[in-house]
């Protein structure tokens, strides 16, 4: 560990900040690992950050809200902005630096490249948010660049993206290596989101539903039944705790995500439903 672990980290908010600090680090030879997220941090985050900490010698967390990845400009204005509360929460963990580029550090005007990813993007959140996995994939490339990480943390909970990021470096020969790192959960189950921020206390209780629904729906996969044979009641369970909407319920591939029926080799349950306003998602092994 190389920051005092109690010591708030420096916020460095442009590019050229952050790279005289990536260039001193990389001239002394140190390994640097980088947790991208959105802010409004919660235990799903700091366990990513804490597994970047104990790998790499420098740790960067970057926090931008990035416009281009959201589909639906009601859902960009909502999205909480906690930044200070963000910074307290990590200083425990001892990052060396969190950077939060304003929108020109990212976007400089005149900018016109778009990362699209194809054939990991056209179902699931892909299918429903149109456009999020480009804007999603552009940033994420640009922060690999811009931060020269030899290490990129990512949650399992966004699992698509996941894929989509590990395909991207792989794909451009972006020398970054994507560790995926298990979904963190309330006690109730519910996957932990800085979207559950906007749920109201109502809502809150039945959130957890969705994973209950999901656990059950992988018990009974395993002991053999189908999709199509399980979805109707499943459905019926959500509708029933209050979900207004499911986008999708489908078994998938954990490599490649094609869609399934049984588990017939290793396998993900995924899911994204709404309640009150506000689109979960989630996703499980089978
Ligand atoms: N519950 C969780 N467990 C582990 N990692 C998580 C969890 N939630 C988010 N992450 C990861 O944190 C990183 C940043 O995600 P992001 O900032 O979008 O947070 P989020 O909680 O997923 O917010 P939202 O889904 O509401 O946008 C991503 O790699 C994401 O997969
Ligand atoms: C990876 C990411 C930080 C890119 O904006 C975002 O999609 C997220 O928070 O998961
Ligand atoms: N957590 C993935 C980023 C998004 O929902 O836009």
């Amino acid at each position: 560990m190389t920051a005092d672990s109690h010591r708030p980290a420096p916020i460095v908010r442009t590019l050229p900040d952050l790279r005289a600090l990536t260039r001193r680090w990389r001239d002394a030879g140190e390994t640097i690992g980088v947790v991208p997220t959105m802010g409004a941090l919660h235990q799903g985050h700091l366990s990513l950050a804490r597994a970047a900490r104990a790998d790499c010698s420098r740790v960067i967390v970057t926090i931008f809200v990035n416009p281009r990845q959201f589909n639906n400009p009601e859902d960009l204005a909502a999205y909480p902005r906690t930044e200070d509360e963000d910074a307290r929460k990590l200083a425990p963990i001892g990052v060396d630096a969190i950077y939060v580029p304003d929108g020109a550090q990212v976007y400089p005007e005149g900018f016109a490249t778009t990362v699209s990813v194809t054939g990991l993007t056209g179902m699931l959140c892909g299918a429903h948010r149109p456009g999020h996995f480009d804007g999603m994939a552009t940033v994420v490339a640009k922060l690999f660049l811009q931060t020269s990480a030899d290490r990129a943390y990512f949650g399992q909970k966004d699992y698509q993206q996941l894929q989509v990021v590990t395909r991207m470096a792989r794909d451009l020969d972006i020398p970054i290596e994507v560790v995926g790192c298990p979904t963190i959960r309330e006690e109730d189950g519910l996957a932990m989101s800085s979207r559950n921020l906007l749920l109201s206390d109502r809502a809150r209780i039945h959130a957890p539903v969705l994973h209950e629904v999901m656990a059950q729906m992988a018990a009974d996969l395993r002991a053999g039944a189908d999709v199509t044979t399980l979805r109707p009641a499943a459905l019926a369970r959500l509708d029933s705790a209050g979900f207004t909407g499911v986008d999708y319920l489908e078994l998938r591939a954990a490599e490649g995500l094609a869609l399934l029926e049984r588990p017939d080799r290793p396998a993900r349950l995924f899911a994204a439903a709404w309640l009150a306003g506000v689109r979960l998602i989630d996703n499980i092994a089978v």
